[in-house]
Order: C-alpha cells, then structure tokens, then sequence
C-alpha cells in the first residue's frame, strides 16, 4: 500500500513550497487547495450547493466561483465557514482518495492540507509533517508576498487550528523560520527518512 503523508501547517506557512520540493523528490502530491477548486468547477453539484445558501451574487459573470467575495463573507462568519466545508469537503474527500488510489501501491503519497487537523485526518497518516512558523511569519507572509491585508490574514489564521494543535499531531516538524536554502536542505532530510523508514 502506499505510504501516506499528511503534510500541513497554517496558511502561508510554506506548505507548498515543502510539497513542491517533495514533487521533485518522487512524491505524488494531492494539493488541497488545487482540490477545493477542483470541486467547485462550473457545472458540479457543490457550486449549485453555495449558490444556494450564499446567493447567486458569489457566482462571478464568467460562471465561476467568486473567490474573493465568498472568502470575504466566510472568514468574518464561522458558521458560514461551516456550511461551506460541508458542502464542500466531501467532495474533496472523495477526490482525494481517487487521486490516491491512482498513485499505485509504491508511491510516496503526500496530502499538502492546510486543514489535515482539522478534518480530523491526521491519525490515517503514516506519518504526518507540521510546517511550522510564528504567528508573526505568517501574517508578514501574507501581507508581503500575497498584498494580503493584516486585518483578512488574521482573519484566516482564526479560522484555522492553533499552532499548538497541529504540532501536537506532528510526527516530523519542519521549522520554516530561515532561509528557503535551509529549508530545502531539511526538506530533503525529511524526505531520506520518509523512503527509508526503518532508519527513523
Ligand atoms: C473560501 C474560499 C472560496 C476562498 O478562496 P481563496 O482563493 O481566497 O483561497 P484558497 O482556496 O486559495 O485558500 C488559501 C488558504 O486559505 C486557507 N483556507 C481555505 N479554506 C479554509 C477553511 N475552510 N478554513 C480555514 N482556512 C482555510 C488555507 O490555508 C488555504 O491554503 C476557499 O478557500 C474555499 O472554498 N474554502 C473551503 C474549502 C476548503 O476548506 N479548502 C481548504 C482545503 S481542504
Ligand atoms: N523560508 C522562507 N523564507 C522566505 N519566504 C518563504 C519561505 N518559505 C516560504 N516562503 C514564502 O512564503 C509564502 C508562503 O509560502 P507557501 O505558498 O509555500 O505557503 P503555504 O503554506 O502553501 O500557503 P497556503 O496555506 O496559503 O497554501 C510564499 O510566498 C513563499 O515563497
């Protein structure tokens, strides 16, 4: 069977730039947030479900979700946040484990979640890597590389699992405080490790 990674951290932690490098390592990433799109195509069920309980006005002229506006009505109202993910995150489930399935038995299959807590997936994994920065890191993250402002960065980073929640699921941390070299560096750590397990 394959080997199953869950792989999180908060949002502008540097999960992707983690699971990218993996990619290159021989993983098989399943991107989350590329999934969270995938379901909401124009067309399919759960854009009809948000539709419906968001109103027609977060549907954009070209058909597809507004991504921006319906970000802005759920990250200010929990309970809308709510009703999202469960229109949503079984659809993303589903796809997840067809996109597994896909991987073959041998692969390295990494699950790149910002919400691997959350969903309470975490003890499926075989072994589960935490990103992990301060709060402080995130928000100059977001703010800087995204135009983000501090007020919607911190928005989101409420509506997600506290720092001290996902490093209590960790197997492996990785601290993504220094540079993208000693990040890399660790990555690539981490990785001998993933495909060489009785070494651990
Ligand atoms: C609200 C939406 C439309 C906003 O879209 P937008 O393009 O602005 O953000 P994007 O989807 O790229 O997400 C960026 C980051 O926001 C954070 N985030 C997204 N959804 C959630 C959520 N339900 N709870 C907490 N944080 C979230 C994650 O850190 C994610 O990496 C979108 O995030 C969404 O549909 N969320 C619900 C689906 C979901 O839970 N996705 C997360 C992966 S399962
Ligand atoms: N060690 C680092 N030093 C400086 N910048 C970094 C470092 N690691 C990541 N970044 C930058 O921080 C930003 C967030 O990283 P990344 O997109 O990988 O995070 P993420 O956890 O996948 O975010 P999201 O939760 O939104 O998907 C990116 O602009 C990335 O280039």
């Amino acid at each position: 069977m394959a080997r199953r990674v869950g792989l999180t951290g908060g949002i502008a932690s540097g999960k992707s730039t983690v699971s990218a490098r993996l990619a290159a390592l021989g993983a098989v990433v399943i991107d989350y947030d590329r999934l969270a799109r995938d379901v909401v195509e124009p067309g399919s069920p759960a854009l009809d479900l948000i539709a419906d309980r968001f109103g027609a006005g977060v549907i954009a002229a070209d058909g597809t979700l507004d991504r921006p506006g319906l970000g802005a009505v759920v990250f200010a109202d929990p309970s809308a946040l709510k009703d999202l993910e469960a229109i949503t995150h079984p659809a993303i489930r589903d796809l997840a484990a067809r996109r597994e399935a896909d991987a073959g038995p041998d692969a390295v299959v990494v699950h790149d979640n910002p919400l691997l807590v959350e969903m309470g997936a975490a003890a499926a994994c075989d072994v589960v890597i935490v990103v992990d920065v301060p709060e402080p890191v995130q928000v100059a993250r977001m703010v800087s590389d995204r135009g983000m402002t501090e007020q919607d960065a911190r928005a989101r980073i409420a509506a997600q699992a506290s720092r001290e929640e996902r490093l209590a699921a960790a197997d492996v941390v990785i601290d993504n405080t220094g540079s993208l070299e000693q990040l890399s560096a660790r990555i690539d750590e981490v990785w001998k490790d993933l495909v060489a397990p009785s070494a651990q």
